[in-house]
């Protein structure tokens, strides 16, 4: 508690103090319009996380030819997935309800002393001014929990950074911490087994083969030293062992392909076709780094991907939901921040 006895009469008032868990995820556009899209795309791809060249090299390419094409091009694919009940992306709905139901199972738990929201790393709300907010509200310890169970630069890590530099921008700076990565938690595992399970309760039901299709980045990351291949590779793994179904019947997959280097292989929508020329006539694809479902889901695995397919011979495409706000998810979220707040609720 903080000791109020000595305040002057116009001393600034100090909300009571309170525990923030913020949320994050990528972000996305305010609309689809080009200039909406402009601005997204600008803040995202100048990112040193996400693309690493140098300014002087990269910035007239992205300037001058990227933003010029890709909004129009991403923009006319948002337009076929966007919420136009609630104006906005599918990412954006999702994330909220997320928010709502962790904040419910938290607070049933804590009560009203931790509150709860989010905040994306491109657009908005943006991270500062979430961070801001809580600061606002009296929350004098913030836990940050980047919404991504693999951990990567271009994800993770910058998420972290905005995090950081909002905090600098606080005179009574909020003790802060981190979440770590959660690929390998039994309960994330089990979210993901379930949502497998209500398509295919048995492998003698199961497809001729499950796709696990994770966001790619560049090759050259892994060889830098970032573990987002191992963990993705992992995650396929404990999902299978879970699943108890055949080694074969279970791939890791990447998508998202993007500029001229060599990205994570194999690329989804190749192996997918890949398949399909192999004689597996009906195939699933699950997106287990996605946690919501968003343009690269609903767009690029619903069209793209299931084109490719189908197009090499394929017959029987499913594609599995990302876990949103399905209860088993929100259960495993909840763990993680309990587990991240260890000695702050006490
Ligand atoms: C250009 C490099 C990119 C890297 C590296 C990258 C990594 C990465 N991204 C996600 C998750 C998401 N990405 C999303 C959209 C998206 N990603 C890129 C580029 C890179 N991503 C772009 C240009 C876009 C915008 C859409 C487009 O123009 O194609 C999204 C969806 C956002 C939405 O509003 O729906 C997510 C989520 C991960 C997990 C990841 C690396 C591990
Ligand atoms: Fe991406
Ligand atoms: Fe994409």
């Amino acid at each position: 508690m903080r000791d109020t006895t000595h305040m002057p009469a116009d001393h600034p008032t100090l909300p009571g103090e309170k525990i923030g868990v913020l949320i994050a995820n990528l972000g996305t556009p305010d609309n689809h319009d080009y200039w909406s899209m402009r601005r997204y795309l600008n803040e995202f791809l100048s990112d040193k996380r996400v693309i690493d060249y140098p300014a002087w090299k990269w910035q007239p390419i992205l300037q001058a030819i990227i933003l010029t094409i890709r909004p129009f091009k991403s923009g006319a694919n948002y337009r076929k997935i966007w919420n136009n009940e609630a104006d906005e992306s599918p990412l954006m709905t999702i994330t909220k309800a997320q928010t709502e139901k962790l904040r419910a199972v938290l607070q049933a738990r804590f009560g009203d002393r931790v509150m709860v929201d989010f905040a994306m790393r491109y657009g908005n709300p943006s991270t500062p001014s979430k961070v801001a907010e809580m600061v606002k509200s009296g929350c004098s310890r913030v836990l940050f929990f980047p919404l991504y169970p693999q951990y990567s630069g271009p994800t993770t890590a910058t998420a972290n950074d905005q995090f950081f530099r909002a905090l600098m921008q606080e005179t009574w700076q909020p003790a802060a911490r981190t979440a770590p990565a959660y690929f390998d938690r039994p309960s994330y595992i089990e979210a993901l087994a379930q949502s497998v399970e209500r398509t295919y309760p048995t492998e003698a039901e199961a497809p001729d083969v499950l796709v696990c299709s994770y966001h790619g980045v560049p090759e050259r990351y892994l060889t830098e030293g970032d573990p987002y291949h191992c963990q993705c590779q992992k995650t396929t793994r404990l999902l299978r062992e879970r699943l108890g179904w055949d080694k074969a019947r279970v791939v890791t997959t990447f998508q998202s392909k993007f500029g001229p280097e060599e990205w994570l292989k194999p690329y989804t929508v190749e192996e997918v076709a890949r398949l399909a020329r192999a004689g597996k006539k009906r195939i699933a694809v699950i997106a287990p780094a996605f946690s919501s479902d968003c343009i690269e889901t609903l767009e690029e695995i619903e069209e793209e991907i299931q084109h490719s397919f189908k197009d090499a011979g394929g017959q029987d495409f499913t594609y599995l939901p990302c876990l949103n706000d399905d209860d088993a998810h929100i259960e495993a979220l909840a763990e993680v921040v309990v587990e991240n707040l260890a000695g702050w609720l006490d």
